[in-house]
């Protein structure tokens, strides 16, 4: 089983497959009050890439300056079995099924939700639309702004302003349709549902559509959504976030699968065989014009704004992030067709940071803004129109690049199956019982990036700057969090939740996932920077060492060069708390109460 012996899959198969070691990088936003970071104003003495780091971390981070409940407390062991025991997926279904068919269409509505921010190829709106047109009424759109529900999830300035820009990308698509996308305000996250279902009634709305959304909240909301909505309004909700269907990839013994290997075997079995899952859905059809009358109160509709806790702090900044990641299908789509002029290149590149190889399609991605069936089929074209994607038949690149799209679909799954991953509790519950160190030094350090390893702080300052961080250092940083300084992980998993444009749930989660393994942060830049170039770009203060110091500059300096450089030295000694580590994992490590 994967989370008994091996709870971090992802890192375990690059460790065991590409690096004999690797570690993880992270980074955190909201931090209980004893945890504030301490925002340094001063600014005048500082060198070039201090002055980067801090003021990057400060634009990014959140204005909040506590944890709450949602953050990184937790419930019981106990709690999370029960909880994994009677699915809410299940649950959803069941009240899905039990619904009373309603014959009668007078509006049909699709609610976006964050995760499938697109109108080209998004399921649920197509049958909407399908609806609608059949049975010659409005199809309408709606979504609910809710900055509570942000707040609780700990969604990035950058990722929420993506958002707010994709919206308005659709709201301007959809009115060319003549289809109106209304936007709600919701103060409460507990009242996201009847302010919606309100809505619904007082439009005369009879059919509701959504797709799936597999957290524990999301998949509680529909439920309460479904059976609130009274009999006058049928809820239909529908798989779009993957290739393959959650759920249905099952073990011999009809249990949903855990393990990677067999999981991308069969995975890349069923694309072989049935390329139709590559199919994707047109854009809704336009509503008659005659509607445009009778809807026009829907269509001045004002767009969301960031709310003031997650907002940027400088007019650069914003330009900065949205110059890196413009929003919508259109900018997703020309990023993936500039990617496959690559992607040859991945498999070898791919895990050297400074090479900047990877597809930057994450964000995309987690906000639904082109669908995994449309990039996928671009690479089925690029591929010579198949879609074999196993190693055999298909380019290295290829074959590397699908594979982690199998990881993200893998992820799906498991957030769907095991329920207590999205209630900030380890997959592998014993992990839950490991005491975490209190060392707030190390935490203010390793958030800001001067923790004395230049591969860890490197990884850091990239997240300030871009709102992204490379896959080799999200590994890196995070081993370093809770392996070396043994802090909680979940304090870098929130605070990757709040710096990230592309945060994912499933991802993150399972990207924190703690593990024994613990990443050498020199041998791992040794190997996946040999150069040093990545160290070099992201700290300054290093970037004139010449050679292999650039990797240990304070075990390979003298004392004199070193001082010069303004870099903090070492935070703590790798090898002694490795083995900390070690012995707290092995003292504190037990089954979860029954
Ligand atoms: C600690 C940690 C936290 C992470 N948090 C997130 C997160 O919040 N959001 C997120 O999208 N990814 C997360 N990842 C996974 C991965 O780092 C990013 O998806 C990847 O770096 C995004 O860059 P890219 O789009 O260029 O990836 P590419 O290398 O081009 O990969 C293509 C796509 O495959 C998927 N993918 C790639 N690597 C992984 C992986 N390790 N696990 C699951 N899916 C993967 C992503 O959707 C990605 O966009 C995390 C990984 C770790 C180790």
């Amino acid at each position: 089983m994967l989370s008994a012996r091996c709870p971090n899959l992802y890192r375990a198969l690059h460790t065991a497959s590409l690096r004999p070691s690797a570690i993880k990088l992270l980074q955190v936003q909201s931090l209980p009050l004893k945890h504030a970071p301490s925002r340094d104003t001063s600014t005048s003495k500082r060198t070039a890439t201090q002055k980067l780091t801090a003021t990057s971390t400060h634009s990014i981070m959140s204005k909040r300056a506590s944890y709450e409940r949602s953050e990184i407390g937790h419930t019981t062991t106990k709690r999370a079995k029960q909880v994994d025991e009677n699915l809410p997926y299940d649950q959803l279904q069941e009240a899905l099924g039990a619904q009373d068919e309603v014959k009668h269409v007078t509006k049909v509505a699709h609610w976006f939700h964050p995760k499938d921010l697109r109108i080209q190829d998004n399921t649920a709106l197509h049958h909407a639309s399908e609806l609608a047109q059949s049975s010659k009424k409005p199809l309408i759109c709606v979504y609910v702004n809710c900055p509570a529900d942000e707040s609780w999830h700990g969604t990035s300035p950058a990722r929420v302003d993506f958002m707010c820009e994709g919206l308005k990308i659709m709201q301007k698509e959809l009115n060319h349709l003549n289809i109106p996308l209304v936007f709600l305000e919701c103060e409460d996250r507990k009242k996201i549902v009847p302010t919606v279902i309100d809505w619904f009634k007082e439009q005369n709305v009879s059919h509701v559509f959504g797709n799936f959304e597999y957290e524990i909240d999301e998949l509680r909301r529909d439920i309460k959504l479904v059976k609130e909505s009274g009999n006058g309004i049928q809820v239909s909700i529908y798989h779009d976030q993957t290739i393959v269907e959650p759920g249905t990839m099952l073990t011999g013994s009809g249990k949903p699968m855990k393990v990677f290997t067999p999981y991308h075997k069969t995975w890349l079995s069923i694309l072989k065989e049935q390329p139709q899952l590559l199919d994707t859905s047109p854009v809704p059809a336009a509503n008659p014009s005659s509607f445009k009358e009778e809807l026009k109160d829907l269509f001045d509709s004002p767009a969301p704004k960031p709310a003031k806790d997650k907002q940027f702090s400088s007019e650069g900044e914003r330009k900065r992030i949205r110059k890196l990641w413009p929003a919508g299908h259109a900018a997703g789509s020309k990023r993936m067709d500039a990617f496959l002029q690559k992607i040859d290149n991945y498999a070898a590149t791919r895990s050297n940071p400074a090479k900047d190889s990877t597809s930057r399609m994450s964000a995309y991605f987690s906000a639904g803004m082109i669908s995994m069936r449309e990039v996928v089929q671009k690479v089925a074209d690029y591929n010579h129109g198949s879609t074999d994607f196993t190693e055999s038949s298909a380019k290295n690149g290829v074959y590397s690049w699908v594979r982690e799209i199998v990881f993200r679909e893998l992820y799906r799954q498991t957030t769907m199956c095991t329920p207590h991953t999205s209630m900030n509790m380890p997959q592998n519950l014993k992990f839950d019982f490991v005491q975490w160190e209190d060392d707030e030094e190390g935490w203010e350090k390793w958030y800001k990036g001067t923790t004395g390893e230049p591969f860890i702080d490197a990884g850091m300052r990239q997240l300030h700057h871009e709102a992204y961080m490379h896959n080799r250092l999200r590994m890196n940083v995070s081993s370093y969090l809770y392996c070396n300084l043994l802090l909680d992980y979940r304090r870098g998993e929130r605070y990757f939740a709040e710096t990230l444009i592309d945060w994912d749930l499933s991802n993150n989660t399972q990207g924190w996932e703690p593990s024994y393994t613990v990443f050498n942060p020199v041998s791992q830049a040794e190997r996946n920077d040999p150069d040093g170039d990545y160290i070099r770009k992201w700290v300054p203060e290093l970037a004139n060492v010449k050679g292999k110091a650039v990797f240990a500059p304070y075990a390979r300096l003298s004392s004199e060069e070193f001082e010069k450089l303004g870099y903090p030295k070492p935070h703590v000694d790798w090898k002694k708390t490795k083995a900390r580590c070690m012995e707290r994992f092995k003292r504190d490590m037990h089954d979860a109460e029954p």
